[in-house]
């Protein structure tokens, strides 16, 4: 049975600028389905990674609901939002944002690490992670020793290692050549089925909707598609 994951109703978002209010998404009504892996597209400045912020917890609606497995993103108070986030959403961007002077693994771990948990405690857990994303022999290495590919697989590793329901990824690719941007795709794409994880990404890249379940078009802040 199909299980609505993300629910949003009307929502709207403004920016204040100039004292002038900007209206970036108008009256978004979206439902996504547990298991789906979206890709969200539409012309520059149509508010894509606006609409992918809202739905992750990183800004706050101006008017309307988000809901996250039924929890209404606006009920919930600093501590459970955090928690939600931290437990239930994973976010990977186009700039890796790793810890230079830590090696992969120390990057990858860095989520439970900051719960509390002991390195000793998780090597299963990591080694099955570094067999998903590949990097099993680099392990040790630092980012600076790594391609960006390779970088952004480390980023998708520390975003899933707590076995997150839902990963949202802001335009994935955007720094990547062609081929190894279709590597991690592909990789995306294995997450999704594999872990059955729900996967929201913006993307510019036409490529990238061969890969996922649905495509999302906004245009002007509305759902055109
Ligand atoms: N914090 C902010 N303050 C003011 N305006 C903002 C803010 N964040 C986004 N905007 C504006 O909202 C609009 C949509 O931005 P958004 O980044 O969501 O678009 P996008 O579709 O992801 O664009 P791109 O493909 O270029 O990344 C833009 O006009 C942008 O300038």
């Amino acid at each position: 049975m199909n299980q609505v994951i993300i629910r949003t109703k009307s929502v709207s978002k403004s920016f204040i600028l100039n004292n002038q209010e900007i209206p970036v998404l108008k009256n978004i009504d979206l439902n996504i389905q547990k298991g789906e892996f979206v890709s969200i597209m539409g012309p520059s400045g149509s508010g894509k990674s606006t609409l992918l912020y809202l739905l992750g917890g990183l800004e706050n609606a101006t008017k309307g609901s988000i809901e996250i497995n039924t929890k209404n993103i606006a009920d919930l108070n600093d501590d459970q939002q955090s928690k939600m986030r931290r437990q239930e959403i994973g976010f990977v961007f186009q700039s890796y944002n790793l810890i230079p002077n830590l090696t992969v693994e120390e990057n990858i771990l860095i989520p439970l690490l900051l719960e509390g948990k002991k390195k000793k405690d998780l090597e299963a857990k990591l080694n099955d992670i570094l067999d998903i994303v590949g990097l099993s022999a680099h392990r040790n290495h630092t980012p600076k020793e790594l391609s960006g590919g390779q970088q952004q697989r480390v980023a998708i590793a520390r975003a899933i290692i707590t076995d997150p329901e839902i990963l949202f990824a802001d335009e994935p690719i955007g720094n990547l050549d062609s081929v190894t941007g279709i590597g991690i795709l592909e990789l995306l794409r294995k997450i999704n089925q594999e872990k059955k994880t729900t996967i929201v990404m913006v993307t510019h890249s036409e490529e990238s909707t061969r890969y996922g379940t649905r495509v999302i078009r906004l245009k002007d802040g509305m759902i055109i598609d």
